[in-house]
């Protein structure tokens, strides 16, 4: 409803609900002063109130910020932080985790706020010629994580460096002087450390770890142990395979877990040199001892495994990581002729290598015992790698993965150069063998069905798509242990008694 007030030209739009709102209609403005002028104190009263009502606003904003930014700071302070280095063979990273402890248990939080990684490469191993080199790149790490870590809690967190198959390959002296320079450095790092704390870790411990974060992910830790998901993890030097198993194990390939108040019997072994990278270079050696009668007279061998069109460099070997220079000598004499079939039997043979010797009631790889695989699986780090790169779709991603390779491994190198132009060599080189390898191991030895649906490649697992990274189950038990003593439960997290034997 309007009404129209004669004299001051203004309409009124009122309406019982709204407030009264002031309209001007056209051609009513009146210059002269019999425009209603408002009273003097009419215009400090409302000056005042604007003054006061931005006032207000200005503080209510001020206080909003600092409570949102006090919840964060208390949400830092409140938390504690772990620190875990993993000397991979193709790169070192840390972990910086940050966590609570809500009625005596950890509360792990694996997002941006909670936790921060970083990863260098080479691995640790590269430096088997000049131990001293190590200095540098852990440091830089040491400072990546003093920057996620408040200063006053420094002191209360803990440093570890663990180093896996890269460090497992090398001398043992040389393994000591390269800790050595890492326990330099992290002794004066500002973090809790202690000696011991910078060491090689078993392929067992790392295949648990493994299998710790997954089904911590997936929320199957603490629950029924045919219910949870075993993992199979092709990495650079090593492969790892852990699973509940309800066949009998030999105790040098059982675990025990206690979790909770749930025992886990695991099978866990670390076939060291299977890794992807260090299979690779062995090929070499392979392929040349295996083929030397039917080379082609100048001593030059087919090598299935890498397309046609490619020139092996001698100079490859110089940039091969430490634990593999050595064989680098053998690629002078292969000759580029890729064939997925010829290089999946190369690399099955390669796996079946020694098995005249295996004392089980089954080998599966070489003379090691593995039962055969039960449940559901996680194949991480080059499984996942090589069926990303291939695009593979998640059910039948291992009958997609023999298509995808025979196409790359029979494809020219210099098609497939402008095919992934943005790609090294060195990493594009990759594909054909891994695809092979992947499925001599998977299906040709461990007898995983091409369709068989229980086995997945990732990179992360659950609802918080949580990274598959042992260095998290590492931290998940040694918190967990943490915690156990905190509060004065000695309960056994993880039966190492064992672990002695992978030591040697
Ligand atoms: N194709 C591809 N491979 C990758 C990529 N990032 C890492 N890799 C490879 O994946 C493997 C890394 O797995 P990791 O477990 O981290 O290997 P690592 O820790 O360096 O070596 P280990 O000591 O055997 O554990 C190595 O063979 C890397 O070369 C990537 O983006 N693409
Ligand atoms: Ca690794």
């Amino acid at each position: 409803m309007q009404r129209f007030n004669a004299r001051s030209g203004l309409k009124f739009k009122s309406d019982m609900r709204d407030p009264p709102e002031v309209q001007t209609s056209p051609g009513n403005h009146r210059s002269s002063p019999s425009t209603v002028a408002k009273p003097k104190w009419k215009h400090t009263k409302s000056i005042v109130f604007v003054i006061v009502s931005c006032v207000t606003i200005a503080l209510g904003l001020f206080f909003v910020c600092y409570s949102i930014s006090r919840s964060g700071r208390n949400r830092r302070v409140s938390l504690r932080y772990s620190i875990i280095i993993d000397g991979g063979s193709s790169g070192t990273r840390v972990h910086v985790f940050g966590y609570r402890i809500q009625s005596g248990e950890p509360v792990f939080d694996f997002g941006e706020e909670s936790y921060g990684s970083l990863k260098l490469s080479p691995g640790l191993s590269a430096y088997a010629e000049n131990p001293e080199g190590v200095s540098e790149s852990v440091t830089e790490l040491v400072e990546f994580a003093k920057r996620r870590v408040p200063k006053g809690k420094l002191k209360k967190s803990d440093i570890r460096l663990m180093a896996t198959a890269g460090m497992r390959l090398l001398e043992l002296p040389v393994q000591e002087q390269i800790l050595d320079v890492t326990r330099r450095v992290l002794r004066s790092s500002g973090f809790e450390f202690r000696e011991e704390w910078a060491s090689v870790i078993s392929g067992s411990d790392e295949g648990v770890y493994a299998w710790v974060v997954a089904n911590h992910a997936l929320g199957s830790l603490g629950g029924e142990p045919l219910k949870t998901t075993g993992i199979v993890e092709l990495g650079g030097a090593s492969t790892q395979v852990t699973f509940v198993s309800s066949e009998l194990v030999p105790s040098e390939f059982s675990r025990t877990l206690d979790y909770g108040n749930v025992s886990y019997n695991l099978y866990s072994h670390s076939f060291l040199d299977f890794g992807q990278d260090a299979a690779q270079e062995k090929l070499s050696e392979f392929l040349h001892n295996s083929a030397a009668a039917n080379s082609t007279g100048e001593g030059i061998v087919p090598d299935p495994c890498t397309p046609k069109g490619y020139i092996l460099k001698t100079n490859l070997q110089k940039d091969l990581p430490g634990f593999l220079a050595d064989k680098g000598k053998f690629i002078a004499t292969l000759q580029a002729a890729g064939n997925f079939s010829e290089c999946r039997s190369a690399a099955f043979a390669m796996l079946q290598e020694g098995k005249w010797k295996c004392t089980y009631k089954h080998c599966s790889i070489g003379s090691i015992f593995t039962p055969n695989l039960q449940g559901s699986f996680l194949a991480t780090e080059n499984f996942f790698h090589t069926s990303k790169f291939f695009g593979l779709g998640e059910k039948d991603w291992l009958s997609e993965m023999i298509l995808a390779g025979n196409r790359f491994c029979g494809e020219d190198w210099s098609k497939l150069k402008v095919k992934y132009p943005t790609f090294k060599d060195e990493n594009l080189l990759r594909y054909c063998f891994s695809s092979a390898y992947i499925i001599s191991m998977l299906h040709d030895s461990l007898g995983v069905a091409l369709d068989d649906k229980r086995i997945k490649y990732a990179s992360k697992a659950g609802d918080d798509d949580i990274p598959l990274d042992w260095a998290l189950g590492a931290f998940i038990l040694n918190t967990a242990t943490a915690t156990f003593d905190y509060s004065g439960k000695s309960r056994k997290i993880l039966d190492l008694s064992n672990v002695a034997k992978y030591k040697t």
